[in-house]
């Protein structure tokens, strides 16, 4: 049987990257390296940081399975997923709440890791995280929130207490 898409979502500093980590060791689960558009830093993702005109290239060559853009940045799942799904291997990728019903049309079997926590958690943890500043921090906090498309799976974890 082919494999999962599963999209890890919730607001910035909800834990999605820390959340996929704990399922490094799993066996049959891949994590998607997604392409960004940002410097590739340090932090709990390794993602594949390109320039805007490397991510123009990339989406002309048909090479993401998604795109989106969100806090001036652009984002990509690969299209080798594709290749892990169909040999039967579960994918997990952090995707916007804003591309879960395109998601749910292009991969056949799909579900959704939705985690949530308090607005002060969040605003604690990215303060600690200092990955943004406090402009983009406010601004991330702002995010609105989405409604799930009808038909979708959907887990959902509060991820308040211990990780
Ligand atoms: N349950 C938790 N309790 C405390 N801190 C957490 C918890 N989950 C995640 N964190 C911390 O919050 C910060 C943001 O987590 P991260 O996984 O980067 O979130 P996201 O990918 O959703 O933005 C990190 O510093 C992480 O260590
Ligand atoms: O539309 P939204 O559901 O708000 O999500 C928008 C983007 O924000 C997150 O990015 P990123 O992983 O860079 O930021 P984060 O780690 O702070 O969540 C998420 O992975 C999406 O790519």
């Amino acid at each position: 049987m082919i494999g999962r898409f599963v999209a890890v979502v919730g607001p910035s500093g909800v834990g999605k990257d820390s959340v996929k980590q704990a399922f490094v060791l799993e066996p049959n689960v891949v994590l998607a390296r997604r392409i960004i558009t940002r410097p590739a830093v340090g932090g709990a993702e390794d993602f594949e940081g390109v320039s805007d005109t490397a991510f123009d290239l990339l989406r002309q060559a048909d090479a993401f399975a998604l795109h989106w853009s969100a806090h001036g940045l652009r984002y990509a799942i690969p299209r080798s997923v594709d290749r892990d799904i169909a040999a039967g291997r579960d994918v997990l990728g952090n995707i916007s709440r804003g591309m879960i019903a395109e998601a749910a049309a292009r991969f056949a079997r799909f579900e959704v890791i939705s985690l949530t926590a308090s607005r002060t958690s969040l605003a604690q943890r990215l303060s600690v995280r200092a990955r943004e500043d406090a402009a983009d921090i406010a601004r991330r906090l702002d995010r609105p929130s989405f409604d799930f498309p009808c038909g979708v799976k959907v887990h959902h974890i509060v991820n308040e207490g211990t990780l």
